[in-house]
């Protein structure tokens, strides 16, 4: 056995990081030291700005945000334009998920500000970001109710609309948009397939029509055909209506062929940033975070 696996490291390691094929296990603490590495010029905030085509839509500056008092994002920055979507890769721990609760609201700022379409949120709840502000988070894996039908579950999504009539009517144009889920409505959500439980989690957070799409790790469980579908359904929300999407995704190279905008995190800070296709190609990145 080797000395990482009897520490316990192993686990906390990257296998595969990134859906590579990758036989040898890198710990955590080395994909953080030659991350830190490779960061040698850190993207300024033009850089990040660069990246941005047309208008910036949604915007985080010299945010410090964490957990009680804990920070885990140091003075982060980031760009995305109306249409665009970015993808977070890099480390377990370094942040990447707080980057999502910190624009939706789940975290404490301690300084710096987050702007969507121009406005002010920085301090919003959670439910202003979601009613006030177009901006929806759709949680990680396992998150519908089974006991629940298919549309039980698709109505939670408009719990903040003012009315259980206009609810319904929101609920019904996603039904309209996926007949995948329509023809299942009245199925209990806990029947339906990994990917079609992906796709019940997105139209949920579809209901309430958000400009913004948060995405946590949207392949995380899933079998590579419905990983495959899952990016299609975004690509169509992205390409198609417009949407602005955010995602962290531990599948890097998905996220990265995926996304316009790529940053890698190492300790909540961004190490570096390039266009997507950029990142694939960087050999650091591929090392790293690709599997070869
Ligand atoms: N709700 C929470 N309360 C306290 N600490 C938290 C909470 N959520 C995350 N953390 C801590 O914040 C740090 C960053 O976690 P985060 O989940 O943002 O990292 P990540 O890059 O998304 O990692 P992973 O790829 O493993 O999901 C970690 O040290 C984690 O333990």
């Amino acid at each position: 056995m080797s000395e990482q696996t009897q520490t316990g490291a192993a686990d906390r390691g990257v296998r595969g990081y990134g859906g590579g094929d990758v036989s040898t296990v890198i710990s955590v603490e080395d994909v953080v030291r030659q991350a830190q590495a490779i960061a040698q010029d850190r993207p300024t905030a033009e850089a990040l700005q660069a990246m941005v085509e047309g208008e910036t839509f949604l915007s985080i500056e010299a945010l410090r945000a964490g957990y009680g008092k804990m920070e885990i994002l140091h003075d982060f920055d980031l760009r995305v334009g109306k249409g665009q979507s970015l993808c977070l890769i890099g480390p377990n721990g370094a942040g990447k998920s707080t980057v999502l609760h910190s624009i939706f609201g789940f975290t404490n700022i301690f300084s710096g500000t987050v702007t969507v379409g121009g406005r002010d949120v920085t301090r919003l709840s959670p439910q202003q970001k979601l009613k006030a502000a177009g901006v929806a988070y759709i949680l990680q894996d396992k998150s519908v109710f089974p006991g629940m039908t298919v549309e039980e579950n698709l109505l939670m999504g408009g719990f903040l609309k003012d009315s259980v009539d206009q609810a319904r009517e929101a609920a019904e144009k996603v039904f309209a948009k996926y007949d995948r889920l329509a023809e299942r409505r009245n199925k209990p959500a806990g029947v339906l397939s990994g990917g079609e439980r992906r796709l019940l989690e997105i139209s949920r957070a579809l209901v309430m029509d958000p400009e913004v799409l948060l995405v946590d790790e949207p392949s995380i469980g899933l079998e590579p055909r419905f990983i495959d579908m899952v990016f299609e359904i975004l690509d169509d929300l992205q390409r198609g209506e417009g949407k602005t999407i955010v995602m962290v995704e531990q599948n890097a190279k998905k996220g990265l062929e995926f996304a316009d905008i790529g940053y890698v995190l190492v300790s909540g800070e961004t190490a570096l940033a390039g266009r997507g296709e950029e990142l694939l190609q960087n050999p650091e990145v591929g090392r790293l975070f690709l599997g070869g």
